[in-house]
């Protein structure tokens, strides 16, 4: 039927379809019930697919006719297949914590609202929960666009046998918020000191002289501000939220691209999606040329690497291990060939995992 400008024929149009939506969605939520059953009945206890649900994102975006945004879209069925997923088996997530941190956002952003998230007080008690079973995945973060890699979260991937399932980038916005004093009232600010670095010129500009106090998180920074009416904090629209705090000026991070990676950590084995990542962890003699032979089958299979990071070795002093994440899944037959000549060269070699892209 085509609406009129009447706003009762439109309402009457919209409540029909909302009809059609909600029997629909009953359908789809039967069907993964169903799909549930069959996983069950072949002893497979992999309910969580990443990359059914990446491709399903993807189609789905690819789709859209409009007017709603890609993102929107992405956003909508995210929340679809989540509640699906949760009717299937629940799921629980760990991460960064406490409630209203930025590893919160990412871990809603790719799992949505229907999993169980548990907050961690470190990056490493997130590795511990997940390999010890308390938790099916972690999300921790990698890498900022800013400020460059999260060491702590790349050492940890070496020290525990986990695998990469999944990656979320989220752009960050960092507001500045009070209990209600106005920004020319506040004596200090806390602040986590990522979050510091990613503001440095607004607040050289703005709040030149106001007291920075160090805070282990932008949820803390948050709940510190709200106990404390002369303090304002840096920290998230969520955590602003939980604890009833003002924003005084959003968006003050200086790079207005600021983005942050993260990555989902767990024990299973992400299959193909059709537009992957694989990330290895390798280390070549120390001699010279000994980097360019290790990465020289890449090259020759025409693989893009889409990033490379070294950290200390641990073992001796200036040695070195490479963090590689390169585009493709290591099952396809090229990727997997060049592979196995840069492990035959490798004196150290472990791939982390791969998985689906980033969707949105
Ligand atoms: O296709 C599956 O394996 C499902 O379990 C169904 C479904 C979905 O709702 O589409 C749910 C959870 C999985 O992570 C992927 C997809």
């Amino acid at each position: 039927m085509k609406a009129t400008g009447d706003l009762a024929a439109l309402r009457t149009a919209i409540d029909a379809l909302d009809s059609d939506l909600m029997r629909l969605l009953s359908q789809r939520a039967g069907l993964a019930l169903e799909v549930g059953k069959v996983k069950r009945a072949a002893g497979d206890t992999q309910f969580y697919r990443p990359e059914r649900e990446a491709a399903i994102l993807r189609r789905i975006m690819a789709e859209n006719p409009g007017p709603l945004a890609k993102d929107t879209v992405a956003f909508l069925f995210r929340e679809i297949i989540s509640a699906c997923l949760a009717l299937e088996s629940p799921l629980r997530v760990a991460y960064l914590g406490p409630a209203g941190t930025f590893s919160q956002m990412a871990a809603q952003k790719h799992f949505g609202t229907a999993v169980e998230l548990q907050p961690g007080a470190n990056i490493a008690e997130i590795f511990r929960l997940v390999d010890g079973g308390q938790a099916h995945f972690g999300v921790v973060p990698v890498e900022n666009s800013s400020e460059g890699s999260v060491n702590q979260t790349l050492d940890l991937l070496l020290d525990y046998p986990l695998r990469i399932c999944g990656e979320v980038q989220l752009r960050v916005v960092h507001n500045l918020v009070s209990s209600g004093a106005p920004l020319v009232a506040l004596q200090r600010i806390h602040v986590h000191y990522q979050t510091r670095a990613q503001c440095r010129e607004w607040l050289a500009d703005h709040l030149p002289g106001v007291e920075l106090v160090d805070a282990p998180s932008n949820a803390v920074a948050a709940q510190r501000a709200a106990a404390d009416p002369a303090s304002g904090a840096i920290s998230t629209h969520i955590a602003a939220e939980l604890h009833g705090l003002q924003t005084l000026a959003a968006g003050i991070e200086d790079n207005p691209e600021n983005t942050t990676r993260f990555l989902v950590i767990g024990s299973m084995e992400t299959q193909p999606s059709g537009a992957d990542k694989t990330s290895l962890v390798v280390a070549g003699p120390n001699r010279p040329g000994s980097l360019h032979a290790l990465l020289s089958p890449l090259a020759a299979a025409g693989i893009s690497l889409t990033r490379i990071e070294s950290r200390p070795a641990r073992s001796a002093i200036w040695e070195y291990v490479f963090y590689l994440d390169l585009q493709g899944h290591c099952q396809d037959a090229p990727i997997a060939a060049a592979l196995r000549e840069l492990a035959d060269r490798a004196s150290f070699y472990r791939c982390l995992g791969a998985y689906p892209k980033a969707v949105y």
